[in-house]
């Protein structure tokens, strides 16, 4: 079997010990990957270093080999802060209000990229297979090519691609697209993505794409799919039943009091959707006032990418709005917002979700949501919750038995919380059971094998 060789931005392998377990769905899914295959996980450290060295730290933790790299500051902050954070992201999520075009974030970008091939190149070996991950590194694979690699090189895009006419405000939008058409196959997570991308390499570029998403331009083939990626059903529903979720679930049932619990899980990210999420709320209680006491929101919110002003402003937001909606509605002996600005290890987040009658998850775009199917995947067959989803998630594709709403609308969110509140159980289980058997069948095995036999050509 060919080695394989990820590389990603962050490296994260899922640590079962760790107290957190904040690590976003690309840590998670790709820690799961990699325990199927030889091969390498490379990136970055997460560490700062003065001077950069390109020297390589390369470990071994629960059966997978990792090396990375530190950065210096000036890298983290154009690259990382800079490009990716407060250019490409808010960009790709439909947000051009929040994209910022500075110079020097495109040099960080380009620069920390070369970094990365130059650093990764050595431990190419002629049979690997390259699989580049994400929004931070688009343009790696044109990287490595001009360092000799002649690999195989596949891509994945764990977040939204934006339609052309979002795309063509960011300047040199067609060098970086351009770049792309080195790697042999690039891989979205929905089909709505990827007709984006065809889109724009047939309007923007001339190029050609046939009916199997082969892409022709000039003297270069490359592959467009769609794989949605899922989560490990398998480590997850035994994670669910076992004893770190049950006192999990323990806790949360006891604490809330016979109240039905709504959860929402979500790194603080105003992609997330979270301030419309809490207004739909207060607008549920107050339509509700009669039933609003027999409920309790459970917001858990770990802090991400705190060093950019937006993610700062986003933390603020919904400081003010817990404050006021819990000053507004709270009595002596009842909170209707429980607001938690830390994350918590799968394991006990699988207890929290079996706990909770609903799952809020509603952000405004997302490249999958892997929340949404472990939420299914924690739920008691006989007694299964109610997942209110947004429609704009990846997860909305496939996840069609949820109760979809459009999450710019309050009035359509607290409607559907006042349906899945008076839900009947034979209608929880039937659409539960039509979730179940996508997250189960098509989970986070599938989509690395599906990628990986489509990166080999096979
Ligand atoms: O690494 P961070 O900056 O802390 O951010 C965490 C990750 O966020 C994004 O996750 C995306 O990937 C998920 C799995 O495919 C997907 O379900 C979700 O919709 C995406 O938002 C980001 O794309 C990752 O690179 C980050 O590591
Ligand atoms: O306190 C937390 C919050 C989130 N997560 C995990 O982080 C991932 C979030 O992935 P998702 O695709 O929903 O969104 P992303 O953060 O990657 O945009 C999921 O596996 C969550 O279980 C976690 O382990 N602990």
């Amino acid at each position: 079997m060919s080695r394989l060789i990820v590389i990603s931005n962050r490296v994260s392998v899922p640590d079962k010990k760790k107290k957190d377990g904040a690590q976003g769905g690309l840590a998670v899914a790709l820690g799961a990957a990699l325990k199927e295959h030889r091969g390498i996980w490379f990136g970055w450290s997460g560490k700062e270093t003065e001077v950069f060295t390109g020297d390589l730290n390369m470990q071994r933790t629960d059966g997978i080999t990792t090396a990375t790299i530190d950065l210096e500051p000036q890298d983290i902050d154009e690259y990382y802060n800079g490009y990716a954070n407060r250019t490409l992201w808010p960009l790709f999520h439909f947000r051009i209000d929040l994209a910022e075009y500075e110079r020097q974030f495109g040099s960080g970008y380009e620069r920390v990229n070369e970094r990365f091939a130059t650093s990764v190149a050595p431990l190419i070996e002629p049979d690997d297979l390259v699989w580049v991950h994400d929004y931070h590194l688009l343009p790696l694979g044109k990287m490595l090519r001009d360092r000799g690699i002649k690999n195989r090189i596949g891509f994945f895009l764990h977040i939204p691609w934006p339609p052309t006419r979002l795309l063509v405000s960011l300047p040199f939008h067609e060098r970086l697209v351009l770049t792309m058409l080195e790697y042999d196959i690039i891989g979205f997570q929905t089909r709505e993505w990827l007709e984006s991308f065809c889109h724009y390499v047939e309007k923007e570029l001339g190029g050609t794409v046939d009916a199997d998403g082969v892409i022709r331009f000039e003297d270069r083939v490359v592959k467009a799919q769609a794989f949605p990626i899922g989560i490990d059903y398998e480590e997850f529903s035994r994670a669910a039943v076992g004893d770190t979720a049950r006192s999990a679930y323990e806790r949360l049932v006891q604490s809330a009091e016979g109240k039905k619990v709504l959860i929402g899980v979500d790194r603080l990210d105003y992609s997330k959707g979270l301030p419309d999420r809490f207004e739909a709320y207060d607008r549920f209680l107050t339509q509700n006032a009669e039933s609003a006491k027999d409920v309790v929101l459970l917001q858990i919110a770990p802090p991400s990418r705190e060093a950019v002003v937006t993610y700062q402003e986003i933390r603020e937001t919904l400081e003010g709005l817990t404050g006021s909606i819990n000053g507004a509605h709270a009595d002596i002996d009842w909170v209707p917002i429980r607001y938690v600005n830390r994350g918590y290890p799968r394991a006990e987040l699988a207890g929290f979700y079996r706990a909770s009658r609903i799952a809020l998850v509603t952000p405004l775009r997302d490249g999958m949501n892997l929340v949404a199917k472990e939420y299914v995947a924690a739920q008691d067959p006989e007694d299964p919750g109610v997942l209110i989803l947004s429609r704009f998630a990846g997860a909305a594709l496939q996840l069609t038995d949820a109760l979809m709403v459009n999450p710019h609308s309050g009035d359509e969110v607290s409607e559907a919380i006042r349906t899945a509140l008076a839900m009947p159980k034979e209608e929880r289980i039937r659409r539960w059971q039509g979730m179940i058997e996508t997250v189960k069948n098509e989970d986070v095995k599938k989509w690395q094998k599906d990628f990986v036999a489509a990166l080999k050509g096979s």
